[in-house]
């Protein structure tokens, strides 16, 4: 636990060894990390651990075993000091219907020890930061799905926290309310310096949103890097040709012939939007320099138009996929709860959930 006590400035959060086990099953299990300020996406399957985590890292649950600090408080004596500085959104709805969101979120001020004139400023400033002033005066009961996250991410943030823990603030959200939530949870870091850590089952919406992201699967800690260590090029090139009369199908003909020059080359799968592409982008794993050359004499030879050769990224489910060769076996209807399940099929279910859901971006 490196950053408990001295590095307050480099590590928000540490855990060491942290394990909470209740009577019938290990949520956390001796989970080791270190966070450090930023936006941090922490990602699981549903069960991971994830909320017990948070709640652990507030003071509201004690562990089992193990340590941990936020902001280089000891959550298990320190809690009430980690509840004034940190703010928290819950996962599931909490918000009483009679009531409007302004009258809410200013008693979640002065409950965090404001003064009544400045929850009242810190309540207007928030809720138009999350973009709900014109409705702050209705009672919340008629509010949408997407209304109600911003007031939950209101409330975490009105008494100007230096970290806030966010549980599946996109949960419920079509897509466009997920981008807008996942957009202003970019800019509670950027515009006001708060550090986030921010909880999804969705891989692929993390890596747009977040520096760093943590893996963790049941209870364990599977990954922690940076965003771009997991997306990281690892030199797989994007091609896509047209057909000509002589090969009417120039995609398999290039496939064929570059697989032919020694290259490892597969269909892509799927559009920036997740929909399968039918085949007509290939993905090549660049070796060196010399594969460039190879694909632009192959589709040269073959008499084909290329449509266009780009360098692409991985997206962080690929790299479970990549890592785990039974998590590309055909899993069924995914049930990330199904007992005896290993980590990689885990990930595969999620991932195709995260390709379903469209949260998959770019993709060639
Ligand atoms: N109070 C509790 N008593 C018994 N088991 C619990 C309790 N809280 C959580 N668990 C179990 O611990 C495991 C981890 O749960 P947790 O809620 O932390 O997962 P999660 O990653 O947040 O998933 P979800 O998003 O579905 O809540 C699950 O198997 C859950 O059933």
């Amino acid at each position: 636990m490196a950053g408990a006590t001295t590095v307050e400035g480099v590590t928000v959060i540490a855990t060491e060894s942290l394990s909470k086990r209740f009577p019938r099953v290990t949520a956390l299990d001796r989970l080791s990390v270190d966070i450090t300020p930023g936006v941090t996406g922490l990602v699981g399957a549903n069960g991971a651990g994830k909320s017990t985590l948070i709640k652990i890292l507030l003071g509201l649950s004690p562990a089992t075993e193990g340590r941990a600090s936020v902001l280089g408080l000891d959550v298990a004596t320190e809690g009430a000091a980690i509840r004034e500085r940190v703010g928290y959104m819950p996962e599931h709805d909490c918000l009483p219907p009679d009531v409007s969101a302004t009258e809410f979120v200013v008693h979640m001020a002065r409950m965090s020890g404001l003064p009544a004139t400045a929850a009242r400023e810190r309540t207007a400033d928030t809720l138009r930061h999350v973009g709900l002033y014109e409705e702050r005066y209705r009672p919340m009961g008629g509010y949408s799905t997407g209304m109600k996250q911003r007031v939950k991410l209101a409330q975490a943030l009105v008494h100007d926290p230096r970290l806030v823990l966010l549980d599946e603030p996109t949960n419920g959200l079509d897509p466009v309310g997920r981008d807008e939530m996942l957009g202003l949870i970019r800019r509670v870091h950027t515009d006001f310096g708060i550090s986030v850590l921010v909880t999804s089952h969705l891989l692929g919406e993390l890596e747009r949103t977040c520096d760093h992201v943590v893996v963790i699967d049941g209870g364990k800690l599977l990954r922690s890097s940076s965003t771009d260590d997991f997306t990281q090029s690892t030199g797989s090139l994007a091609v896509e040709v047209t057909d000509s009369d002589a090969r009417p199908d120039g995609t398999a003909a290039l496939l064929a012939a570059l697989a032919g020059a020694g290259l490892t080359v597969r269909p892509a799968g799927r559009t920036a939007d997740g929909a399968p592409v039918s085949g007509r982008v290939l993905l090549v794993d660049v070796l060196d320099e010399s594969t460039y050359d190879t694909v632009r004499d192959a589709v040269t030879d073959l008499g084909l138009g290329l449509v266009r050769m780009e360098q692409r990224r991985h997206r962080i489910a690929e790299v479970f996929r990549d890592e785990d060769p039974a998590a590309t076996a055909p899993a069924g209807p995914a049930d990330p709860a199904g007992g005896g399940w290993g980590a990689g099929h885990q990930w595969a279910a999620a991932a195709q959930r995260d390709e379903q859901n469209g949260g998959a971006p770019d993709a060639a």
